[in-house]
């Protein structure tokens, strides 16, 4: 009886390898790549086929093992996965590369196409539009709403403080929530958001299903996918999603009026979103949500994990804490963090270029080549075909960054940047396509970071070695981050 199931299963995946195996000169270049041993149709289908934790560890070994590229056939689809600095650098500087590759699709239902999903017209033109919404002069005034939500965070701390360690992860999280919140949306989700943690939750769900589907290119296609019970929780988990941004919009909508704006020279996000609407442009209300849910995602789930990481290393290293205590001392002394004051910081910013190497919180991106693409390494890659730049793996390779485990803030050194290739380094991307919320990130990380060492001593309970990580949409671990918070005298 179960067989029955099963073997319509294994037909139905014969079929599939066989009719949507892309031919001729695809496999022609793309199977000159190095790439694991692999089976007759079903190809490295069982490669991929692990649970999110198995799929890290194994993901992070085939890297290592087929540095400097290599590519997988996964039931007759094929991806190129670079490894190495030359060929990032030629995939991310050809604007013909710039298109993301059918995974951010799955992202839709939730994301729409917004900035990061997006393509061609679409995303040119909402990039020129958010770009201002990053000027430095809002960044300036972000310093303060940080410097505010650090304090929030470090009573949080304070009354945990007693206790044998912290789940950094939690109170992090909190922390760059509400400060996205407060910063790009000018909504203080603590007076207004009920469903937070909701909407947190919800986060880690549609990561889970992504990283399910990823894999499977037999849920490929929406109407197979519509069919399964993952696309039906899917549209559950989005429904909490969009109800959290919605609210967002309504409630600064409420508070919106174009007039008033007009007087200030520079907008936030949201504002500036809202305004243009207003005044007719580009954008409709299906548009602002898509901006709304990509900026609360990606302002908020890769700081906080590029904290929490920060923090144990910190924890496992006295001596890199000490001296940031003191460069904080000497810089900061009493006073509040400031724009200007932050970028004195330049040992802090060397720890937290490092924290980012060993844990770049976005640890693979993936294209779709919209052309042949000749690799530095001497390879073809074909056109229309996925390709995983793989962050992580670069970071941690010997050929690139020497002893790769080692946690030594001095690689950023300017002395030691100009020894290695410009792209062996990239937690924010590179070329068109970067973060837009780089210069955000680090003023809020190293705000957090002030306030907390200010307060307290962190001692290790988790160890790099101890953390167990799982594939999803940003590098987390599978469990906690435990550090020990002890408050200075
Ligand atoms: C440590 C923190 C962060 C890291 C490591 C990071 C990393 C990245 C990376 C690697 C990309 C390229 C994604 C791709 O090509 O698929 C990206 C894009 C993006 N990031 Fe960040 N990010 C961080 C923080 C932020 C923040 C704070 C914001 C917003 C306030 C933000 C907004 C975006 C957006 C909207 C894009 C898409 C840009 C585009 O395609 O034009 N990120 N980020």
């Amino acid at each position: 009886m179960v067989l029955t199931p099963v073997l319509i299963f294994v037909v139905f995946l014969i079929i599939y390898a066989t009719f949507f195996r892309k031919r001729g000169r695809f496999w022609e270049c793309l199977s000159q790549l190095p790439k694991p041993p692999a089976y007759p149709i079903i190809g490295n289908l069982f490669e991929v086929m692990r649970t999110p934790e198995q799929m890290f560890v194994h993901d992070r070994k085939r890297g290592l093992q087929y540095y400097p590229l290599y590519h997988l056939d996964v039931l007759g689809v094929g991806s190129a996965n670079i490894l190495n600095p030359e060929d990032m650098e030629v995939v991310l500087t050809d604007m013909k590369q710039n298109t993301k590759s059918i995974i951010y699709e799955f992202l839709h239902s939730w994301l729409g196409t917004g900035l990061l999903t997006s393509a061609g017209s679409k995303w040119q033109s909402r990039r020129k539009i958010l770009t201002p919404a990053f000027h430095f002069n809002i960044l300036q005034e972000f310093v303060t709403i940080f410097t505010e939500e650090t304090k929030r965070l470090v009573d949080e701390l304070e009354k945990d403080s007693d206790k044998p360690y912290i789940d950094v992860v939690v109170p992090i999280t909190q922390f760059t929530l509400m400060s996205i919140g407060e910063t790009a949306m000018g909504i203080n989700f603590n007076s207004y958001m009920n469903d937070k943690d909701g909407y947190k939750k919800s986060i880690y769900d549609i990561g889970r299903l992504l990283t399910y589907r990823a894999p499977r290119p037999w849920i490929y296609n929406d109407a197979v996918y519509s069919l399964t019970s993952n696309s039906r929780e899917e549209k559950r988990v989005v429904k909490t999603l969009h109800q959290f941004t919605n609210d967002v919009i309504t409630k600064r909508k409420s508070n919106f009026s174009s007039a008033s704006y007009s007087e200030r020279k520079r907008l936030a996000m949201l504002d500036l979103l809202l305004k243009y609407r207003a005044e007719g442009a580009n954008i409709d209300d299906e548009g602002i949500r898509e901006e709304v849910d990509t900026f609360m995602f990606e302002g908020h789930d890769t700081t906080s994990m590029a904290i929490c990481f920060a923090l144990m290393l910190l924890a496992n290293h006295k001596d890199v804490q000490d001296e940031i205590y003191n460069e904080i001392k000497e810089v900061l002394g009493e006073d509040a963090p400031s724009y200007s004051n932050l970028h004195e910081l330049k040992y802090l910013e060397r720890c937290l270029k490092e924290s980012l190497r060993l844990y770049p919180s976005v640890p693979f991106i993936s294209r779709v080549s919209g052309s042949e693409v000749k690799t530095k390494t001497g390879y073809t890659i074909p056109n229309d075909c996925m390709i995983n730049l793989q962050i992580y793996d670069m970071h941690h390779n010997p050929n690139v960054f020497p002893d790769p485990e080692k946690f030594d803030p001095d690689r950023f050194l300017p002395e030691n940047i100009q020894k290695r290739h410009p792209f062996a380094y990239i937690p924010f991307s590179a070329g068109s396509r970067n973060c837009i919320g780089q210069k955000f990130a680090m003023l809020e990380m190293k705000t957090a970071i002030c306030g907390i060492l200010k307060k307290f001593i962190l001692e290790p309970v988790d160890t790099p070695k101890d953390i167990v990580f799982i594939t999803d949409l940003v590098l987390r671990p599978k469990g906690s981050i435990k550090v020990k918070f002890v408050p200075r005298h």
